[in-house]
């Protein structure tokens, strides 16, 4: 079977970078499992389906067509890698993942990515629901303030515009959503290594995750 390790936090915590950074290391593959609840929110958007109509929701997520390549990520053969990432396709995925139909609908398609030799998995619920079995659970964590000047940053270097002081209320009202919905809700798994990432480089985050990576699979290279 393959290894599982799941990064669970908050919007901006660093759970991507570490991923994709552990995965790489590893030479395993890697889930973004918030690109799945953004595009499904832009593909909502695109379509005027409201974001809380369970149904319709569902029928877009198990229909979509999504391709994860090197640098891009393609919705039915188009290039929206720029355009989910925008704050507002973060509120809209935050929206429709609160929907139970939606959770139901991508789980299946999230645990097929298990593939050997391992999978390093990044989202709001893969150590608590989609893999209750990961071999390694991180929870990474930091203020909302320096969150907020992370995300800055990023949505600057795509060439987005960007303002610190309402990304803060909006990262502060998305994890509220995120906390405190009733299906599958943000939170530290059970046996999870919980960093704070607020006052670590990505480096240092990095090395205390392989510290831990080592411990529970002492046969890694
Ligand atoms: N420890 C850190 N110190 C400084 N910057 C960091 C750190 N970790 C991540 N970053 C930067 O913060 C930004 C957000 O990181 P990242 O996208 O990995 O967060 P995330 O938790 O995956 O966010 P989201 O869930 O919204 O996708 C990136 O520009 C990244 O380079
Ligand atoms: N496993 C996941 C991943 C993401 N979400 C929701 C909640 C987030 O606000 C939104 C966008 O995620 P991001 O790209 O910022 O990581 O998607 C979730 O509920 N479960």
């Amino acid at each position: 079977m393959a290894f599982v390790i799941t990064i669970d936090g908050p919007s901006g915590s660093g759970k991507g970078t570490i991923a994709s950074r552990l995965a790489a290391q590893l030479g395993w593959r890697c889930l973004d499992s918030g690109a799945l609840y953004r595009l499904l929110g832009y593909a909502a958007e695109q379509s005027g389906v409201s974001l809380d109509n369970g149904a319709r929701l569902a029928e877009i997520a198990l229909g979509m067509k999504i391709e994860f390549q090197q640098d891009k990520i393609l919705l039915d053969g188009k290039d929206v890698s720029l355009a989910i990432r925008t704050e507002q396709a973060g509120n809209a995925a935050s929206k429709v993942a609160a929907v139970p139909e939606v959770r139901t609908a991508l789980l299946e398609w999230q645990r097929a990515c298990a593939i050997e030799p391992g999978l390093v998995a990044d989202g709001r619920d893969m150590g608590s629901v989609v893999f209750p079995f990961a071999d390694v659970k991180i929870f990474l964590d930091a203020s909302a303030e320096e969150r907020a000047r992370r995300r800055y940053n990023q949505l600057i270097e795509k060439g987005l515009s960007a303002n610190l002081g309402s990304l803060i209320a909006e990262i502060s009202e998305r994890d509220d959503r995120d906390r405190n919905r009733s299906v599958a809700p943000l939170k530290a798994p059970e046996g999870a290594l919980i960093v704070d990432s607020t006052a670590l480089s990505i480096d240092e985050v990095l090395k205390r995750v392989m510290d831990r990576v080592r411990k529970a699979l002492p046969d890694l290279n």
